[in-house]
């Protein structure tokens, strides 16, 4: 019989990087928090910061038990598990070992594989290139768009309409397309203000 121990040490996940800073963006931004990028995505959106991040056979694998003790070596309460798109990876058991370990656990996630994991926060991004799932979005308590051009307005309202009660409705300009979308995203707010505007402050203030 495999023991608790036993089943952390066999059970190991394509990391691409790992690393304490704040969170940038959405709900959770401001607060402290060690991300642990997963690897592999097969959605492909066209403007993706982490390309590098879609092959998971370029990132080593690590073990749960050590992707635990490097949070654990830090003050963090919380951790962001992304990618990647991380749901590609059943997350069960380290989703339990981080909280086992009295940590937060949050995901990033475009939706588009099953949910697994056990989670105290769900960020859903949903994607054109790949949708959500539609059993995955009852579940998220942030809904988090990007908007790359106008129409994308109008299909952002689309999954506010799935979502939730009480979900966070985010608004987040694409990186390259910042200085002319926010003054769109801006004005959207203002007519329509159950949505928040999202920044991506880490990339302003350049901490990972
Ligand atoms: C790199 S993704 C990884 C997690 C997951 N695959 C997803 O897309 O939600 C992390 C977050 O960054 C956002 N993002 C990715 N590229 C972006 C860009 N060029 N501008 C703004 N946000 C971006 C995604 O929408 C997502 O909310
Ligand atoms: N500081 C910081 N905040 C983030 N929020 C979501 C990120 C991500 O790439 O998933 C991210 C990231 O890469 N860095
Ligand atoms: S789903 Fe996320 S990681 Fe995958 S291509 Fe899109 S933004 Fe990048
Ligand atoms: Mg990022």
């Amino acid at each position: 019989m495999l023991m608790t121990d036993d089943i952390l040490t066999s059970t190991t996940l394509p990391v691409m990087e790992h690393f304490y800073t704040i969170q940038g963006e959405g709900f959770h931004q401001g607060r402290a928090a060690y991300f642990i990028r997963l690897g592999g995505c097969d959605v492909g959106c066209v403007w993706c910061d982490v390309k590098d991040s879609w092959d998971a056979s370029k990132h080593p694998q690590m073990s749960i038990e050590n992707l635990v003790a490097a949070v654990t070596a830090t003050p963090a309460k919380l951790v962001v598990i992304t990618g990647g798109e991380p749901l590609l990876h059943s997350l069960d058991v380290l989703t339990s070992a981080l909280q086992h370990a009295g940590l937060e656990t949050n995901i990033e996630t475009s939706g588009s594989s099953p949910l697994s994991g056990h989670w105290s926060w769900i960020c859903l991004s949903p994607k054109k290139f790949k949708a959500p799932l539609p059993e995955v979005v009852p579940f998220a308590n942030e809904l988090k768009m990007v908007i790359f051009n106008k129409s994308d307005f109008e299909w952002a309202e689309t999954y506010a309409a799935q979502v939730k009660d009480h979900c966070k409705l985010y608004l987040q300009p694409e990186w390259s397309k910042a200085a002319t979308i926010t003054p769109l995203i801006v004005d959207y707010i203002k007519n329509n203000p159950q949505w928040q505007l999202s920044l991506q402050v880490h990339k302003y203030i350049n901490v990972p």
